[in-house]
């Protein structure tokens, strides 16, 4: 038995049956027949095998028949992690994918975004945002709101509200010619956040200090917001290097700085808390940059193919060890759905194998990783979230394949059949395809991963569990 436990919990549930999740060492655990306590605070007490039942409920104090045991096509796996996604452009989600970023910002998400100042509007569109992203299993989600701060105040709340744990940011910026009326001096963009982030602090919340983007910040601003940042030990999110006409602007604005990456640094805004969305351009030096700063990605595979911006080569983040996440990026990205952001970053992997043979294809247990534990660390909090290691929080979904009207039919195979199937895939002694689906995912495979990603979209029964927030 690990001795890791908490054996001085006081436990308030025990979970038996299959969990899956991502450790640093294996991108996809399966763990089958676990039992998983969590203790009257929300944290994980114990996550052993089945077989220890007895010595468990004796150290922890429980009773063996108050154990709830999953049905044989239910898993638990970790909450998923929406590194990035703007709240208020939820209204237009799905429309509005017909020009590239710049020209896409100027002629529809300022005007929309600028009709946040409005609370009932902003209160209606944010409720629905959050509980949509809850419903398709987002339990922790890293929001841009709008420059308005009592809206971004209201978005924090009504994520609190149902259960979601939500990294909120008033986004800030003082330069933009196009919709005069959305648009902050740089005083009051200063003071709002000073504003913003003591108010969501109040609430023990986590702000987030959220310059746009360069090109809508000058110097000014920025240096303010890195010195804010880092004298306040808050979290950082912004885009990078997401399309070659706004790569290029950033060196018309910045002449003075060696790269995009290099003008976030020379103002603070990257640290380890620092999570910036896109990077599809970003050079291995500036890679090597975010990797010294402890900064991170957040790759929104949706938002860009929509917007036409580029395709983040994975590999090369992950191998020069820069943290990584996944995000919807709504409304670049038309879907509000991680498991859409698994499909995408999957197929944006494929393509670039399709262009160089010689590309190592991202898998689906790697991109699992990515949507759960990957984002978890993006956003510095995998101490509480991200995978079911002892003393983090329960955040878990509970997913039952075989739930009546879901998209995934339970095929029963006859033996003969299923020895056809396994020879074809040379793995017949792990594929087992009488099993649950829960114990096929084993195999390191596309119907597999078809099946997986498929799981939590609408209609499925999908539960979330005990994300407990502080
Ligand atoms: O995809 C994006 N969505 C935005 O709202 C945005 N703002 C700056 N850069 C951006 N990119
Ligand atoms: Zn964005």
């Amino acid at each position: 038995m690990a001795n890791s436990n908490r054996p001085n919990a006081d436990i308030s549930h025990v979970y038996r049956g299959t969990f899956i999740h991502s450790t640093q060492q294996t991108a996809l655990q399966i763990l089958e027949d676990t039992l998983l306590g969590v203790d009257t605070d929300g944290k994980i007490a114990f996550i052993e095998k089945g077989a220890e039942l007895n010595q468990l409920s004796q150290i922890f104090g429980f009773n063996p028949s108050e154990v709830t045991q999953l049905a044989q096509h239910e898993l638990f796996m970790p909450g998923l992690v929406d590194t990035h996604i703007h709240a208020p452009q939820y209204c237009y989600a799905g429309t509005a994918l017909d020009m590239p970023l710049l020209q896409w910002l100027n002629t529809y998400t300022f005007p929309v975004e600028s009709r946040f100042k409005d609370l009932e509007f902003a209160h209606r569109v944010y409720t629905q945002v959050v509980q949509r992203t809850l419903r398709n299993g987002t339990t922790t989600a890293c929001y841009f709101a709008t420059i308005h701060t009592d809206a971004s105040l209201l978005l924090g709340q009504i994520a609190n509200d149902f259960g979601q744990r939500a990294l909120v940011g008033k986004v800030c910026m003082d330069r933009n010619n196009s919709v005069k009326h959305y648009k902050e001096t740089n005083q009051e963009s200063q003071e709002e956040t000073c504003r913003y982030y003591l108010m969501v602090q109040k609430n023990t919340k986590t702000p987030v200090v959220t310059p746009r983007f360069a090109p809508s910040c000058t110097g000014a601003l920025l240096g303010q917001l890195g010195a804010i940042a880092k004298n306040n030990n808050l979290h950082i999110q912004s885009h990078i290097s997401e399309n070659v006409e706004e790569v290029k602007l950033v060196k018309e604005l910045f002449p003075e700085s060696e790269s995009y990456t290099d003008v976030y640094h020379k103002y603070n805004l990257l640290t380890d808390k620092t999570v910036m969305a896109h990077g599809c351009y970003l050079t291995d030096a500036e890679l090597a940059l975010f990797r010294e700063t402890g900064a991170s990605l957040s790759h929104c595979p949706n938002s860009n193919i929509s917007l036409c911006s580029g395709m983040l080569d994975v590999r090369n983040v992950l191998k020069h060890k820069v943290k990584l996440g996944l995000g919807t990026d709504v409304a670049g990205g038309y879907s509000a759905s991680m498991l859409d952001a698994v499909r995408r970053a999957l197929d944006t992997s494929k393509v670039l194998t399709i262009q160089d043979p010689e590309y190592e294809t991202l898998t689906f247990e790697e991109v699992f990783r990515l949507a759960t534990l990957g984002g978890s660390h993006a956003l510095s909090l995998d101490d509480q979230t991200g995978n079911f290691e002892v003393g983090k929080d329960f955040d878990a979904l509970r997913v039952n394949v075989a739930a009546a009207g879901g998209p995934i039919d339970m095929i029963q195979f006859s033996d003969s059949e299923a020895q056809f199937q396994l020879t074809k895939d040379l793995r017949q002694d792990e594929t087992g395809l009488n099993r649950p689906v829960s114990a096929r995912l084993k195999p390191a495979d596309d119907v597999a991963a078809t099946q997986l990603v498929e799981f939590s979209e609408a209609g499925f029964r999908l539960h979330l569990h005990c994300y407990v927030l502080g």
